[in-house]
C-alpha cells in the first residue's frame, strides 16, 4: 500500500506581498507524493516549479494551503528546520558544498546532518573507506579527489559531491531542481544513472525537474506537468508508459 510521506494541500503562493506588483504564482495546487515516488517535473519556463520547490523546501511561506510530512503539518517550519529531512540539490554545482573543505570533510557533515557533532579528524579516518566506495560509483575520477577542496574540483565532479551530500543521510524528500542541467551530456547522463539508482536503491521520495522530455518519460515513474501555477498533469502508469516525447511535446506546446 502506497502512503503519503508528503502532501500539498490547497498551495497558494505569491509575491511581492502588499504591493501594486504582488503576484499569485503556485494557484491552489494540490500534490501527494507518495513514498518511492521518482516523479518528473516539466513545464514552461514561468510555470512556477522553482517557486514550487522554494515553497517545499521552506524557502517561501504559503500564502494560504497547508503542508504536511506524513501527517506532521509542517506549513511554519522553516527551510533551515526543513533540511533535517528535505534535501535539495540545485542547477550550480558551487550551491551544496563547501568549496575550502576537502571532499572528504564535505561527505563527513553531510553524513553527521542533523546530528549535534564535533568534527573530528578521527571519524574522518573511520569513513574514508566508505566515501571511496561511495564515490568510486560515478567514474569521473571523484574517488581520487578525497583530499581536494570541493572548490577545486570540475563542475561535474562538484555536482556528483552535491548529490552524494544530498542523499548520503535518507531525506523524506529529495528535490532535484535542474541538477544535470549544466553539465556536457555524457557527465549529465552519468549522473542521472547514478540519481536513478540511488533513489531506487533508497527508495527515496523524489522530485526532479526537468527540460528534457526525454529524461522526463525514462526516469522515474510519474510525470507532473506544471502549468500557470497548477499542475495540469499527473502521469504515472500505462498512460505514462504509452506516452512518446513527441506527444508530450505536443502537449506540452498546448499549455502555451
Ligand atoms: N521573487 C519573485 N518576485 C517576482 N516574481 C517572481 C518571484 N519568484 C518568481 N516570480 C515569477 O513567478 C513566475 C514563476 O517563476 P518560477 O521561477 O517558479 O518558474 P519556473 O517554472 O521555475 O521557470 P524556469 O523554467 O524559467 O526556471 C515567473 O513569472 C517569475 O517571474
Amino acid at each position: 500500500m502506497t502512503e503519503p510521506v508528503f502532501t500539498l494541500s490547497d498551495i497558494v503562493t505569491t509575491v511581492n506581498t502588499g504591493t501594486s506588483e504582488e503576484q499569485q504564482i503556485l494557484k491552489n495546487l494540490n500534490l501527494t507524493i507518495n513514498k518511492g515516488d521518482f516523479i518528473t517535473v516539466i513545464g514552461t519556463n514561468g510555470a512556477g516549479k522553482s517557486t514550487l520547490f522554494n515553497t517545499i523546501a521552506g524557502n517561501i511561506k504559503p500564502a494560504s494551503g497547508q503542508i504536511l510530512l506524513g501527517t506532521k503539518n509542517i506549513t511554519s517550519e522553516n527551510d533551515i528546520k526543513r533540511t533535517n529531512y528535505i534535501s535539495r540539490v540545485f542547477q550550480d554545482p558551487k550551491m551544496g558544498t563547501a568549496p575550502r573543505m576537502t571532499v572528504a570533510e564535505n561527505l563527513l557533515l553531510a553524513l553527521n546532518r542533523g546530528r549535534r557533532r564535533k568534527f573530528k579528524p578521527r571519524h574522518l579516518k573511520q569513513q574514508i573507506a566508505k566515501f571511496q566506495e561511495l564515490t568510486k560509483q560515478i567514474p569521473n575520477g571523484l574517488s581520487e579527489h578525497l583530499n581536494t577542496p570541493a572548490g577545486n574540483l570540475s563542475g561535474g565532479q562538484r555536482q556528483t559531491l552535491s548529490f552524494l551530500m544530498a542523499t548520503l543521510v535518507q531525506p523524506d524528500l529529495l528535490l532535484l531542481d535542474e541538477h544535470t542541467a549544466a553539465l556536457d551530456p555524457k557527465t549529465s547522463q552519468e549522473l542521472l544513472k547514478l540519481t536513478a539508482k540511488i533513489v531506487e536503491q533508497e527508495q527515496l521520495s523524489c522530485l526532479m525537474i526537468t527540460h528534457h522530455l526525454e529524461d522526463a518519460l525514462s526516469y522515474g515513474n510519474r510525470t507532473i506537468v506544471l502549468n500557470d501555477g497548477q499542475i495540469q498533469s499527473d502521469l504515472s502508469g500505462e498512460a505514462r508508459a504509452n506516452l512518446s516525447t513527441t506527444d508530450l511535446l505536443t502537449y506540452f506546446n498546448d499549455l502555451e
